[in-house]
């Protein structure tokens, strides 16, 4: 841990957060713990294990289901050590112990990883004000925003308004399945202004197969990957239409461009280099090559748009969750508020075919005319 941390720590008030600076050692909680949210135990305890700053134990809060054989999936996962349910066939590491109660999960952790579905983060974060430690480093793996009656707020400030703890992001280039393969990735973690918290996250997540790049500019790098999941429904609307590959690299280069405007339009300080980062071009194109969201949007198209995506995303996920029908949505609702909807029409487009008001062709439309902004 480096200095900034250590002092963190010392200063600590509630929760047992009164640890000597000499001989600390950081625990690591993740709340989450769906495909993504399995990876990201994984990875961490992979380091916990073997560097000497942390315990070993990484536990994981797992929203409570009970499996077709009757068994609690909790109880599964640390029979089994795998997620049976959101990432079979995969071994967490016998230092992840997965626990359905949140309150017991953050107890006594000072480094906690948040990575559920940006829709459900508002009530776990309301039933977790006063019970995380007051030290405590927070870092969101989560692609998605709130959107409140004052406007638009990142995960990462929610997380942080809501707890009073300081909150890092990393995102990137990411399919959970080829991560858990250990199949070589990248990834960025965003930083607000403590280059040694953000090193700590670094040091936490890196491993042979997961090269991880600090970027201090944590509204561009999760703006990046809460929208990067808007162009891949684009992306998979012109997949269902078996529009071809061309057609797809024009919607992911007018997807990349509303995504710098739309960034610079709520933080003038996003940096133009974040977008070559993993959690820039690169999320883009693995997603809408081999995510989700492109997958049920395809099908979608295939259905004539006359099969709902929640219907869809039921059938064709099993309990994984899309983000971005979600985040278009708010997107959408952000522009219509600041009457800049004609600015970003592949935006616009998208939450209205996903909404039924225009059939999925009008991706096709869309796509011969558009070029807004001034290049
Ligand atoms: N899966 C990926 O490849 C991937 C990669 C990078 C980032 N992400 C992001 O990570 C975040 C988490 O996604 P994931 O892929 O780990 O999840 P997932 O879609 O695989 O699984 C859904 C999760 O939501 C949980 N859940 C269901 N109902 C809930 C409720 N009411 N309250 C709380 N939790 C509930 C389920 O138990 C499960 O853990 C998302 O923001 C996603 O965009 C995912
Ligand atoms: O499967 P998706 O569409 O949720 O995308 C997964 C990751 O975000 C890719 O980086």
């Amino acid at each position: 841990m480096g200095d900034t941390a250590t002092t963190h720590h010392t200063k600590s008030a509630n929760n047992g957060a009164n640890d000597n600076q000499i001989g600390f050692k950081s625990r690591v909680s993740v709340i989450g713990s769906g495909s993504w949210g399995s990876v990201a135990a994984k990875l961490v305890a992979f380091n916990t294990l073997n560097l000497s700053s942390f315990h070993d134990e990484v536990k994981m809060w797992v929203f409570e289901e009970t499996l077709q054989s009757g068994e609690k999936l909790t109880d599964a996962i640390n029979r089994t050590n795998e997620n049976v349910k959101y990432l079979p066939g995969i071994k967490l590491g016998k230092n992840v112990i997965a626990d359905p109660d949140l309150d017991n999960a953050v107890e006594d952790a000072n480094m906690l990883v948040f990575v559920t579905p940006h829709q459900f983060i508002d009530n776990i974060c309301k039933s977790l004000v006063g019970k995380v430690r007051s030290d405590a480093e927070a870092i969101s793996l989560i692609k998605g925003m709130e959107v409140k009656i004052e406007g638009p707020c990142l995960i990462s400030t929610y997380i942080s308004e809501q707890l009073g703890i300081n909150c890092s992001v990393l995102m990137g280039a990411n399919l959970a399945n080829e991560i858990a393969e250990e199949k070589f990735s990248e990834a960025t973690v965003g930083y607000r202004n403590n280059r040694e918290i953000a090193e700590q996250w670094v040091q936490l997540f890196t491993t042979p197969y997961f090269m991880v790049t600090p970027v201090q500019d944590v509204e561009g790098v999760e703006l990046c990957g809460t929208l990067k999941n808007v162009v891949a429904i684009a992306a998979g609307f012109v997949d269902g239409l078996d529009m071809g590959n061309n057609t797809k690299a024009a919607i992911i280069r007018f997807g990349l461009r509303e995504m710098r405007e739309f960034c610079k339009l709520l933080f003038s300080s996003v940096k133009d280099d974040t977008f070559f980062e993993s959690c820039g071009v690169a999320d883009v194109i693995t997603t809408c090559f081999g995510g989700r969201n492109r997958k049920v949007a395809e099908a979608f198209a295939r259905n004539g748009g006359k099969r709902s995506f929640d219907e869809l995303e039921a059938e064709m996920l099993q309990g994984q969750k899309l983000q971005g029908v979600t985040t278009v949505r708010e997107v959408y609702e952000v522009l219509r508020h600041r009457g800049l909807l004609e600015l970003f029409p592949l935006f616009a487009t998208v939450h209205e075919i996903c909404s039924g008001c225009l059939p999925p062709s009008a991706i096709v439309i869309y796509s011969e005319k558009k070029n807004i902004f001034p290049v």
